[in-house]
This record gives structure tokens, C-alpha cells and sequence, in this order.
């Protein structure tokens, strides 16, 4: 992999405002084969790859070194990342895509309001019905890395594909952790968030690779992304 492999979200939320910032710093985005192609041509920063995928997909690639630099959300960068943060390098935070990881219970469960509290029932609950607390959640790593940071150990995870908030009115699971924005969908299911249940303000990133292989070319390329982008701090092209 010798010339710079760049991506952003293929659809959703994220899409057009990472188009809109690459177009706005110069580097305007083109897809090829229509609305479902999901390839891509940037102008200005030379021969480079330039791929169109889901911001899950990304934050992996960046993670596992797939990819040299892209666009995606924070929260799946630090879900998906096996070390924590040093799997990735945040160039720029960009301003949009802004929503919470947080932990949520039923807005009935009076008795908890904090993650002792969710502790202590965790092991009530287990005393009286001989088995664990479900967590819903699309994020196993940033919840097991939250919920035992503080101790917190009598639940078990129950891994959601999606609508992780209806889990608890459907019965799948007691406890959810997920992202929220307007908070309108916890609302509407009923759930409450703990009051230390925030576990990362989330936005989108423009964030680069340490473990791709970075090609003298594919270097020079991210520093005409910097200059155009006004990314600081050149001194990070010496960490990846
Ligand atoms: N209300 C929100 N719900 C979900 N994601 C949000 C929200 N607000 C901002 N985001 C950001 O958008 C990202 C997901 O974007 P999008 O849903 O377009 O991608 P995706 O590939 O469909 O991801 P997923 O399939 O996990 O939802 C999240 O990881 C988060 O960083
Ligand atoms: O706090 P709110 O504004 O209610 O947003 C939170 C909801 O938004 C997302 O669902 P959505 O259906 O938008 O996207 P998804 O396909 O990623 O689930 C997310 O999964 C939450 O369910």
C-alpha cells in the first residue's frame, strides 16, 4: 500500500458533511457509479485511493491499519480500537456528527441514578433471580473498558444490531448503553440516563492510522491534506 488510501462514510449522517469539508479545504470528492458507487476520485492531493464505506467500516480500517486516514465517528474509533486511543491518531475533530455514549435504565428504576447504583442492584438482581443484569449495546469494548473503570461487574453483555433502546421494553435487556443525540428515542422507550452514565462526547474525526504502512508517498499526500485543511501540528506525521 504505497499511495495515501483515504475514506468517508459511504452514506448516513456523516456523508455529505465529510464531503462538504474535504470540498471546503480543496479537495473536492467525486463519486463514481452513481448514488450506490462506492468509489471515489479527490482532486488535489495527486494519485491516492479514495474509498467510500460505513463509519463502522472505517474506524476498523483505521484500527487495523486497512486504511491509511478517514473520516468516522470517535465513539466507533475508540469501540472498535483493541488498546484504547494509541490504535489511532485524531488529526482534526470536525465539528458535526456530535452525540453521546451513554448508559440508560428504565426511567422506573427510581432506586438507581448512578453506576453504584446499578452496581448494587446488579447484585441484588442476581440474588434474587440467580442470574445477571443484560447491557444491551453496539459498543462491547467502550462498555466493558466504562463499567469496569468503575467497578461495576454484575452484568452481563448482550451484544444489538440496532434500536438497542427497545431491549428493556421488549425484554432482551435491562440496561442499554448507546449513542444519543436529541435524547428523543430514550424518551420515547421510556429509559432514563445515570447521572455519571456519560461515557464519551462523540464527533466526527479526521483521524490517521499508526499501524498502516506509511509510504514516503502516501505521507506527502496527507501533508497537502494538512496544509489545505489547516491541520496543525506536522509533528504528527512523525507518530504514524
Ligand atoms: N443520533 C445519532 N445516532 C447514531 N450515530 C450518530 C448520531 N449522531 C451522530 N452520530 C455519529 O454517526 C455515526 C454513525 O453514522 P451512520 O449511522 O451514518 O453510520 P453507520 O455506518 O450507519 O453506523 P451504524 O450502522 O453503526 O449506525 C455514529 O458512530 C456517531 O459517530
Ligand atoms: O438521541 P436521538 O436523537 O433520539 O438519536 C439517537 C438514535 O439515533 C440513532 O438511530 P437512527 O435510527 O437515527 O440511526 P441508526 O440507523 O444508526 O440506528 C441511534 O441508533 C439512536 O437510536
Amino acid at each position: 500500500m504505497t499511495r495515501l488510501s483515504l475514506a468517508i462514510p459511504s452514506k448516513g449522517r456523516l456523508k455529505e458533511k465529510s464531503e462538504a469539508w474535504l470540498a471546503s479545504a480543496g479537495f473536492p470528492v467525486t463519486q463514481i457509479g452513481g448514488e450506490r458507487g462506492y468509489q471515489a476520485e479527490i482532486e488535489g492531493l495527486g494519485d491516492v485511493e479514495m474509498r467510500l464505506l460505513s463509519a463502522r467500516e472505517i474506524a476498523q480500517g483505521l484500527v487495523d491499519g486497512s486504511l491509511h486516514a478517514g473520516v468516522t465517528g470517535e465513539d466507533l474509533l475508540h469501540d472498535l480500537a483493541p488498546t484504547g486511543e494509541s490504535d489511532f491518531e485524531v488529526l482534526k475533530r470536525l465539528g458535526f456528527g456530535g452525540a453521546d455514549v451513554i448508559v440508560a435504565v428504565p426511567q422506573a428504576w427510581v432506586d438507581v441514578d448512578t453506576m453504584s447504583d446499578l452496581e448494587a442492584a446488579g447484585a441484588a438482581f442476581r440474588k434474587a433471580h440467580h442470574r445477571r443484569l443484560r447491557v444491551a449495546t453496539k459498543y462491547m469494548r467502550l462498555t466493558r473498558r466504562f463499567f469496569a473503570a468503575r467497578s461495576v461487574g454484575e452484568y452481563r453483555l448482550v451484544e444489538s444490531a440496532g434500536a438497542t433502546e427497545a431491549a428493556p421494553t421488549t425484554g432482551s435487556a435491562d440496561v442499554i448503553v448507546d449513542i444519543t443525540s436529541t435524547g428523543a428515542t430514550l424518551k420515547a422507550n421510556g429509559l432514563k440516563i445515570l447521572s455519571d452514565g456519560l461515557i464519551l462526547k462523540s464527533e466526527a474525526v479526521f483521524a490517521a492510522s499508526p499501524g498502516a504502512v506509511w509510504s514516503p508517498e502516501a505521507k506527502a499526500s496527507l501533508e497537502v491534506l494538512f496544509a489545505g485543511a489547516a491541520i496543525k501540528g506536522k509533528e504528527i506525521l512523525e507518530k504514524i
